[in-house]
């Protein structure tokens, strides 16, 4: 198989990182990545996804790959969701915690939705992948936005006490890649 190219427009450095780490360990795939002005609008995942990557292959008139991270409180009906970027940058990971006081359950899920275009005017493709897990006090390096919040089902670890090993086979972004390699792979 050629080596495919593809860019990524995001202008979240961890994302990226995460992603290459990921698809190498795949196909053979060159990424690279452009930092794009977006606005992000509001309304379901896939209607933000889709609209995000809609406009990012047209201002760089070709192929791109974009993806949006939400973070989904089962007691609060999936809020934050889409909208945690605004949230983790006002409350930190103890106002997060405090969300949840008064519930009774602290689960929560991952959703990790990355969307193909190929290029302008293309609808965007979707590609979602869900890790399961419960909202706890900061645990481990605050290096990655709520990382050091979130444990998935059946670790007693956060994602952030875990080894990118680790974190990159379980994570909602390597379920969601899982698919858009598998996507990329059939494109000629
Ligand atoms: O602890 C984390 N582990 C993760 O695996 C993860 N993935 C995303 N995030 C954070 O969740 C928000 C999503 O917002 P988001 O999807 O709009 O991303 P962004 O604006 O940073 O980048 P982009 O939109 O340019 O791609 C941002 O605050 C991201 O930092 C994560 N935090
Ligand atoms: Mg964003």
């Amino acid at each position: 198989m050629t080596t495919k190219r593809l860019t990524f427009v995001t202008g979240n450095p961890n994302k990226l990182l995460e992603t290459k780490y990921i698809l190498s360990q795949g196909i053979p795939i060159e990424i690279d990545s452009e930092d794009l002005d977006i606005p992000e609008l509001q309304g379901t995942t896939q209607e933000i996804a889709k609209a995000k990557c809609r406009r990012a292959a047209e201002l760089l008139g070709r192929a791109c790959i974009t993806e949006d991270t939400a973070l989904c409180y089962k007691a609060l009906n999936g809020l934050p969701g889409p909208y945690i970027k605004h949230f983790m940058k006002n409350l930190g990971h103890e106002g997060l915690n405090n969300l949840l006081v008064g519930f009774q359950t602290k689960e929560a899920y991952a959703l990790c939705t990355f969307a193909y275009s190929a290029g302008p005017g293309a609808e965007p493709i979707l590609f979602e992948g869900c890790t399961d897990g419960s909202i706890v006090p900061a645990r481990g390096p605050g290096t990655f936005g709520w990382d050091a919040i979130f444990q998935p089902e059946g670790f007693d670890k956060t994602y952030a006490e875990m080894s990118k090993e680790e974190k990159n086979v379980i994570s909602h972004r390597f379920r969601a890649l899982d698919k858009l390699k598998a996507y990329l792979a059939t494109l000629p």
